[in-house]
């Protein structure tokens, strides 16, 4: 893998409650983050913002006792109230510019979906601090997606800019290389962790091949 220097996290574990099946979602978190998942990110959709912010101080008290970043999805005030390292937002969200312009927002980690190749030259994408190239494969686990990138969609964003750039959408064991040589910094997954009957083991498999 091709590590950024401005994006060193590797394995991003995207989680909900809902994608855990059944399992407790903190547990998964942390038996993911002893596997090796190097930055979580809490996306609850459907969820209101007082559920949310339960869950998302939960998660909180995990990933600072091991030190892994916690990136809030879609809400601002979210992020806000459980100081969450950042934010991840996509087209129907607030903008990156926006959330930029208040000053809670001025250090912290913007990240942005891009599902259109017009996005590599607009504002957002220049003020945020990575982008998701969302999705890379469709998938089951979000299905109001726009472009299905592929590798070769990846390879093309690869060559429009120099942002970290991290692969989401049916990733697994089985594509992870492909994807890591398209030019990804960072493999993002939900349903490869937090569906997996054994999430430590899922996430430790992954990691392998990602520093392989
Ligand atoms: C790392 C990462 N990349 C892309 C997305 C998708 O965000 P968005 O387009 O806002 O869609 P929702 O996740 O809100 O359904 C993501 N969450 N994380
Ligand atoms: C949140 C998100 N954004 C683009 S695809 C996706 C879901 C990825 O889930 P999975 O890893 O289960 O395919
Ligand atoms: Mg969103």
């Amino acid at each position: 893998m091709n590590l950024h220097p401005k994006f060193p996290y590797q394995l991003y574990l995207v989680i909900s409650e809902k994608d855990c099946l059944g399992k407790d979602f903190l547990k998964v978190a942390e038996d993911a983050i002893l596997g090796g998942v190097d930055i979580i990110q809490l996306r609850e959709k459907n969820t209101g913002t007082k559920e949310f912010l339960t869950k998302a101080l939960q998660l909180k008290e995990v990933t600072e006792k091991y030190n892994i970043p916690l990136i809030i999805n879609d809400h601002p005030e979210v992020t806000e109230k459980t100081d969450a390292f950042g934010i991840h937002v996509g087209n129907s969200d607030t903008p990156p510019m926006t959330l930029r312009g208040q000053s809670f927002f001025k250090e912290k980690m913007i990240g942005y979906s891009i599902e259109y190749l017009e996005q590599l030259e607009n504002k957002q994408t220049s003020i945020s601090d990575y982008l998701g190239v969302s999705p890379i494969f469709s998938t089951k686990t979000k299905e109001d997606t726009v472009t299905e990138w592929g590798l070769d969609g990846l390879s093309l964003i690869r060559t429009l800019t120099d942002k970290p750039l991290i692969a989401i959408g049916n990733i697994n064991l089985n594509n992870a290389q492909m994807i890591i040589k398209a030019g990804a910094n960072s493999l993002a997954v939900v349903s490869a962790i937090c569906a997996a009957e054994h999430p430590e083991q899922a996430a430790y498999e992954l990691k392998n091949e990602i520093l392989k």
